[in-house]
């Protein structure tokens, strides 16, 4: 049988959109390409919609030996589309596909003279030149940080860090390891999961810059964090850590004096200066950020272009600080930068030099298992996985693990268990368990949005003041953020949607709230888009109120949305913000960098290629006292297990020097 013609396929394609197994998007850049190159083979214009797809899933590229291995997988398919896939008869091993490709006009291959192609050809990858160009940068810039490491005074160092930690760890002490490695090179990535003391180590690693640095007063420190809360988070515990750090380090310096000087911590996006409708941001190569230090704390959500325009922005000689946990889902953006970065974390991977390093700064000796004595790679040694949680090792952390190991059976039972009310597996729910759920909580963990609703009802008069009006704004979002009903998906009864919009009539119903139109004061709501203007960024949560004592031209009080970073509130008038959604049900991945004191995961009937062991994880950790799960049917969360979540990047060939 003769190969598909390109307008047939262009046909084909449209058929698949309608059948959802891909965007317009997808097809509509595949018919761009056949308008670049009229001539382009079927072949070349199929694996522009694939990975027009596939970046849409988050992937970097489109791996075309994965494609030819098992594509249903890769692509997200099931059975249907798949079969349709086969039947149009086009390459089906990798090095048909690269044949095909390489003798395209339409794509580069690094290593020729370059046409400005915009597809690009690197090994059995293909990329939009746009990914191409953001691993690159990534890939260079992360090897020149860590290969240019410093010499330093290793007897001076040990002295500092017997300081900030005086207190002997039982075993290897992973955290005084990764403040010593750190301090080596312009790049560090200390990862590990909730608890594990991220934040706690990165405070004592800039108390020790500040110690080591020859200039510390001039010594420019930023934090910064994907979304405004983590960042809040980050810089409200950084202060607190480096002030509870003063004594040890006193007399020799005042480090309350030099952390006062730290800015306010802020989102990437603000960091590096979010245009309106430009993807270049104010900071970049040419217009450095100017600083020394950065700690970037949930690494994890860093998508790949964000990461790229990071790195581009600092300056050569600065210092980047990751913080993050590897297991975590990755941004709904392309690319999974931290995953990518600590792919070989767990195993350390550290060179004979590290190791000697590590032992005269620390005295620890590095167990054999940690080392790597042909080819260690440059990355792991700036790398370390932090290992031992220190609130997390209670039955949540105990789930998070089994189901990090994709360990279904143990997972099961550490929700079986009757007595431990942290945890608990809703059997057979019906839609309106989640409901009382959102109304009462549960035995064990009352509550639900009780809280919030009963202090929302407690404003108090005008007369008390504008000050006494913020800490009763404060203390509602503060209730607010105890609960929180989680979703793996946004469609259906057991989607965002649904679940907010049946929350919203429930609690009506009930009275607690008056809900008059799409505002009413005690919406929660979830910003959805960096709206730099306005002073709001996608993932920001905030509560509408009636402001203190304002009454328009009708002496109505129009509604202002209150959020809270950290201490401090801001505010924006409702009707200034353009994409929000209603926030009692969020999605896990915008509850990333949030923590809840009891968190409902609720996943749908139906598995599917969303669902994954990753997402799962995120969900459970976002959990600091009570965890309840929400599967209508058993098999999604054993389906959600077993399903590894895999972005195809060439990142890890660029980094594996
Ligand atoms: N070595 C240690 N000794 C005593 N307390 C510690 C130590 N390490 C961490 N902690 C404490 O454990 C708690 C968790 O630490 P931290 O917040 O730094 O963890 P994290 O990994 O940043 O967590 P998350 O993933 O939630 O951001 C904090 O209260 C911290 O002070």
């Amino acid at each position: 049988m003769d190969p598909i013609t390109p307008s047939a396929l262009q046909q084909e394609l449209k058929a698949w959109v309608q059948n959802k197994w891909l965007r317009r998007l997808d097809a509509a850049l595949a018919g761009f390409m056949h308008e670049l190159d009229p001539q382009a083979d079927a072949a070349v214009l199929l694996a522009v919609a694939l990975l027009s797809h596939l970046e849409g899933r988050g992937h970097a590229c489109l791996p075309l030996a994965q494609l030819c291995e098992d594509a249903p997988d890769l692509l997200g398919w099931g059975a249907e589309p798949a079969q349709r896939l086969a039947e149009l008869n086009l390459p089906t091993t990798p090095a048909e596909w690269t044949q095909c490709l390489a003798a395209s006009p339409l794509v580069w291959q690094p290593g020729a003279p370059d046409n400005h192609s915009p597809l690009v050809l690197q090994g059995q990858r293909l990329y939009l030149r746009r990914y191409w160009q953001y691993e690159q940068r990534v890939a260079s810039q992360v090897l020149a940080r860590v290969s240019a490491t410093e010499r330093l005074d290793t007897l001076a160092l040990r002295a500092w860090l017997c300081r900030l930690f005086p207190i002997p760890a039982a075993g290897l002490d992973w955290q005084q390891l990764a403040c010593a490695v750190a301090l080596r090179s312009r790049l560090a990535v200390i990862t590990g999961g909730p608890g594990t003391g991220k934040t706690y180590t990165a405070a004592r690693l800039l108390a020790l810059l500040f110690a080591v640095h020859a200039q510390r007063q001039t010594l420019r420190v930023a934090l910064a964090a994907p979304t405004g809360k983590a960042a809040a988070r980050l810089k409200q515990s950084i202060e607190s850590a480096l002030q509870g750090l003063a004594e040890a380090l006193a007399p020799d310096f005042d480090l309350r004096e030099l952390a006062s000087h730290i800015g306010p911590a802020r989102t990437l996006h603000a960091l590096l200066g979010a245009r309106p409708d430009t993807r270049a941001f104010r900071a970049d190569a040419a217009h450095p950020l100017e600083l020394d230090v950065l700690i970037v704390d949930e690494a994890s959500m860093v998508h790949l272009e964000m990461m790229a325009a990071l790195l581009e922005a600092l300056p050569p000689g600065a210092r980047l600080i990751l913080l993050g946990d590897k297991d975590q889902l990755a941004s709904v953006e392309a690319g999974a930068v931290l995953g990518d970065l600590c792919r070989e974390a767990e195993r350390g991977g550290y060179s004979a030099a590290t190791a000697a390093f590590a032992q005269a700064a620390t005295g620890q000796v590095l167990p054999a298992e940690y080392l790597q004595a042909e080819r260690p790679q440059a990355l792991a040694q700036a790398t370390v996985m932090l290992r031992e949680s220190r609130r997390f090792g209670g039955p949540i952390g105990q789930l998070a693990l089994a189901v990090n190991r994709g360990d279904v059976a143990a997972a099961q039972g550490l929700m079986a268990q009757a007595e431990d009310q942290a945890l608990l597996q809703l059997p057979a729910p019906e839609p309106a368990d989640v409901l009382r759920l959102a109304l009462q909580g549960r035995p064990g963990a009352p509550g639900g949005y009780a809280s919030y609703l009963q202090a929302l009802r407690q404003r108090p008069p005008a007369e008390a003041g504008l000050l006494a009006f913020e800490d009763w704004a404060r203390w509602v979002l503060g209730e607010f953020e105890r609960f929180r009903l989680l979703c793996a998906v946004r469609a259906g009864v057991w989607g965002t949607e649904g679940i907010n919009l049946a929350v919203e009539r429930a609690l009506a119903e009930a009275g607690l709230l008056s809900r008059r139109g799409e505002w009413y004061e005690g919406r929660p709501l979830m910003v959805t888009r960096n709206d730099p203007s306005v002073g709001v960024f996608n993932g920001d949560i905030g509560i509408a109120l009636k402001p203190h004592k304002l009454l328009d031209a009708q002496g109505l009080i129009p509604l202002r949305a209150y959020f809270l970073d950290g201490p401090q509130l801001r505010s924006v008038g409702v009707s200034r913000l353009n994409d929000v959604e209603t926030a009692f049900a969020m999605t896990v991945h915008k509850s990333q960098g949030s923590e809840f004191e009891h968190t409902v995961l609720v996943l749908p009937e139906q598995g599917g290629s969303h669902l994954s062991r990753e997402l799962v994880y995120t969900g459970i950790t976002r959990a600091r006292k009570f965890f309840t799960l929400v599967s209508p049917q058993a098999q999604t969360f054993h389906q959600a297990l077993r399903q590894r979540t895999r972005r195809a990047s060439g990142l890890l060939d660029l980094l594996a020097v």
